[in-house]
């Protein structure tokens, strides 16, 4: 199963070869601002399945908004290590 770390070894590699197709690519091309904008969207998706929908599609959401915070990660050049020593 993929793991938080896993994941972002995997994003890092696409960061890296930028492989047609990526969503993680398009992602980083569109920048820090819209990145952002996913976040609080995905963050606003966890808040609502929380409260209204399965714990199974809560925890879709979380996933999802997970890989957005690692997108926001590449964007700014930060390593787990950076975000691990706050926590
Ligand atoms: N885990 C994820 C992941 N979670 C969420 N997302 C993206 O976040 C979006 C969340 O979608 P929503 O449900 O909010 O739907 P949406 O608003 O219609 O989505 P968009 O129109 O904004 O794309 C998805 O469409 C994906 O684009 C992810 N995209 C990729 N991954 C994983 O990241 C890896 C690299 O992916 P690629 O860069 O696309 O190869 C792969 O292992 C993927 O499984």
């Amino acid at each position: 199963m993929k793991t938080f770390d896993t994941l972002f070894a995997e994003l890092s590699e696409k960061a890296a070869a930028r492989p047609e197709g990526s969503g993680t690519v398009a992602q980083l091309d569109a920048g820090v601002h819209a990145i952002g904008k996913k976040i609080v969207e995905e963050a606003a998706e966890v808040w609502m399945a929380a409260e209204f929908q399965s714990d199974d599609e809560a925890a879709e959401e979380i996933s999802q908004l997970l890989y957005h915070l690692q997108v926001m990660m590449l964007a700014k050049g930060l390593s787990l290590q950076d975000v691990y020593r706050h926590l």
